[in-house]
């Protein structure tokens, strides 16, 4: 934008009041103004001399000497010099004196604008702007025409005349049909789009009307080659297929991929590592890695510059490896990869053992039996946690206690806990379950026997798991399931801490602590006479309850996320969770075989998922029968089932869900976890009629 400083004349000396006629005459020869400005003492301006002032004083013979105050014109025109001189174009040229005076803030002249200035300064815009539009259009890769009303071309730039190839002097004056052959001026659209083949190339022509005059249109045509722009597009789709390509090796060659700058910040990651850190994708990119996943010692790199593989470490109970690379470009090193390592392993793992113990000749060794505490009951339920808390006291005592509750609520386990929590911890704990031993051996098992104390026994006789549980805890399971006679034995033991050998004649002092369990209602049978009411006096000190699974529903979850852990260890699987189906078939099943069925539904469902997350149709068929997801195993043969075994699942899982949202769709999609427009798709694929 212009400014009046610009292009005004600048003042430097001005006229006085008191100047006299002979200085003004001389001063106005000088600058060949024809109106001056007049100031006072303080520099201020208070008007102006022009040259018909002057011609009056002389027309009517004044002394030379006479001061010019008479004849000063007050009624001027001013402007301040920090306006535009597009603002200020009418002023000039309506102002009587055709001469304006330009003021700073204090009113002090410091400039005079002429007609004549300002109309040489418009005409060096104006060349300037059209040289500048000349560039622009000739530099765009843009062809622009400009026509008259009538069509007739009055301009056309560089690029158009490369376009077609024709020089523009033998364009100018011709119709725009002429480049434009389908061309319609007749219509009163203000724009319209055309599309033009020139030789092997493409070009969108928008042409759109302008006001020339006040009365009179003409037509600017601008032509786009949209050959670039599809070349582009081609060149972007070949480098999508390319981003796909590598993406799914990415995806397939490691377990997990994750990418920092050299800033430490995350800039890639692959979609295994959020499910293997259970991150959200929020949390991940842009961010520091130290703050999202520290355990993976990535920034290390950055600092070392050397490449180095992670011992082994562990997620849920899936053992992986991090192999830790940096990036270098002009020997800067400008980011590192972390590549995760763990669906494999397993398998590496159990190659390697076996190659290890064939080079060796030898078999793998049992692992010895593993002890429990009460850190390792699992639970979540208050009723249990008060168990539990009664137990680390009970468990210090040598009381005997009685565990009772459903099969597979843990009884076992938890009479490991008392052991390992009691004084005599550090010492053995023999497991006698009295429902698998034959009756006739059950004697001889507790309490063992002398070397030939009848025939078929061996010679060295047989140490008793009483011995064997001396200084320790013999744990009685199943003791509704002993026979009275043997009832009858245990119970002297307990009272006299000391038995014989089946065939011997020595009594052998015990210390031993029993704890006995059983799922068996033991009041009735002492009722019904099969279990001796003194021996049942004497196991019941303390008595143990454990609730059933379907009494402590909190710890279903728990529990599975346990399991997970430890079958993964076990088995080898990287199984990460579950889907949110599994998680409702779990939650609504009853669970008759307690926490041993629970774990075993998971160590078949984690067997046949393999990794990633758990699915409906992994669970076994009783199970998903039981809450109503029936997905037809059976029927198979049937002419309706067209469907594969997962889409058995996936209409199943939508009629279940529509069932317990009562028809509302919303509430269905919630509970499936998917959109509603998938939902949709599912109903119609599956022509489902469901009532809106
Ligand atoms: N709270 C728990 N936390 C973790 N695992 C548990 C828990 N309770 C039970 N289990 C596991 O469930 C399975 C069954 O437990 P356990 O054998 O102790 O049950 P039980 O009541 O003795 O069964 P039964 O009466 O049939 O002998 C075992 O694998 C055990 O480790």
């Amino acid at each position: 934008m212009l400014h009046l400083k610009n292009v005004m004349e600048p003042v430097k000396e001005c006229l006085f009041p008191e100047t006299s006629l002979i200085q003004t005459i001389k001063f106005m020869k000088k600058t060949k103004w024809n109106t001056v400005p007049v100031v006072n003492q303080s520099g201020k301006l208070i008007g102006v001399f022009t040259r018909s002032s002057l011609y009056n004083m002389l027309l009517l013979e004044l002394d030379y000497s006479t001061p010019i105050e008479n004849f000063i014109k007050n009624d001027i025109g001013t402007t301040n010099q920090h306006k535009e001189l597009n603002n200020i174009e009418e002023g000039i040229s309506k102002s009587e004196v055709g001469t304006g005076i330009i003021v700073d803030d204090d009113r002090k002249p410091v400039g005079i604008l002429t007609p004549q200035t300002a109309a040489k300064n418009y005409i060096k815009n104006t060349r300037l702007l059209k040289e500048q539009l000349e560039i622009i259009l000739n530099t765009s890769n843009l062809g622009a025409v400009m026509t008259d009303e009538s069509g007739r071309i009055i301009f056309v730039n560089y690029v158009v005349t490369k376009m077609i190839n024709q020089p523009a002097h033998t364009l100018i004056s011709n119709n725009l049909q002429m480049i434009i052959p389908n061309l319609n001026l007749s219509g009163d659209e203000r724009e319209a789009t055309y599309q033009l083949k020139i030789r092997e190339n493409t070009y969108i022509v928008r042409l759109s009307r302008y006001r020339k005059t006040r009365e009179n249109h003409g037509y600017i045509a601008l032509f786009q080659n949209t050959s670039e722009i599809e070349n582009l597009a081609q060149e972007l789709k070949i480098v999508n297929r390319l981003k796909r390509v590598l993406q799914t090796i990415i995806d397939h060659a490691y377990d997990g991929v994750v990418m920092i700058n050299e800033e430490a910040k995350i800039t890639f990651y692959s979609p295994q590592l959020i499910e293997l850190f259970e991150l959200e994708n929020e949390t991940i990119n842009g961010n520091h890695v130290d703050e999202v996943l520290p355990q993976l010692h990535l920034s290390n790199v950055l600092k070392t510059g050397v490449a180095d593989i992670s011992e082994l470490m562990e997620k849920k109970g899936i053992k992986y490896m991090i192999h830790r690379i940096p990036i270098y470009q002009d020997e800067q090193i400008i980011g590192v990869v972390g590549k995760i390592v763990y669906r494999q392993l397993h398998e590496v793992r159990e190659r390697f053992r076996s190659y290890e113990s064939s080079e060796r000749g030898v078999k793998n060794n049992k692992t010895e039996e593993s002890k429990f505490t009460f850190n390792e009951i699992i639970t979540e339920d208050s009723q249990m946690k008060k168990l539990i808390k009664s137990g680390y006291k009970a468990g210090k005592g040598n009381t005997t206690i009685l565990i009772r509750g459903e099969s597979g609520t843990g009884k076992e386990l938890f009479a490991h806990a008392l052991h390992s929590s009691s004084f005599c911890g550090q010492g053995p704990f023999i497991t006698v379950n009295c429902a698998a031993i034959p009756e006739h051996l059950l004697e001889s098992e507790f309490f063992g026997y002398e070397g030939g104390a009848f025939s078929g026994a061996n010679q060295k006789g047989k140490i008793g798991k009483f011995d064997l549980a001396n200084g320790g805890t013999l744990f009685l399971d199943e003791i509704g399931d002993m026979s009275l006679p043997l009832q009858a034995k245990l119970l002297r033991v307990l009272q006299e801490r000391e038995f014989y050998r089946v065939g011997g004649t020595e009594r052998i002092g015990v210390n031993v602590r029993i704890i006995a369990a059983t799922n068996k209602p033991l009041e009735d049978m002492v009722s019904a006479g099969t279990f001796r009411e003194d021996l049942f006096y004497r196991l019941n000190v303390i008595s143990v309850e454990l609730p059933p699974l379907n009494r402590r529903r909190k710890d279903i979850l728990l529990l599975s996320e346990f399991f997970i852990e430890k079958l993964n260890k076990q088995n080898g699987t990287s199984i990460l969770g579950w889907e949110p189906l599994v998680e409702q078939v779990l939650l609504e099943y009853d669970w008759p075989g307690n926490i041993r069925e629970l774990r075993n539904v998971w160590e078949r469902a984690m067997i046949f998922a393999e990794s990633g997350k758990v699915k409906l149709e992994d669970l076994p068929d009783y199970l998903l029968k039981k809450v109503g997801y029936d997905l037809g195993f059976e029927d198979s043969e049937d002419e309706m089932c067209d469907f594969s075994l997962m889409e058995r699942a996936e209409q199943f899982a939508i009629q279940k869900a529509l069932v317990q949202a009562n028809g509302n769709k919303s509430k269905a999609c919630k509970l499936l976890g998917i959109s509603r427009s998938l939902l949709y798709d599912k109903l119609k694929k599956y022509e489902f009629e469901v009532c809106e």
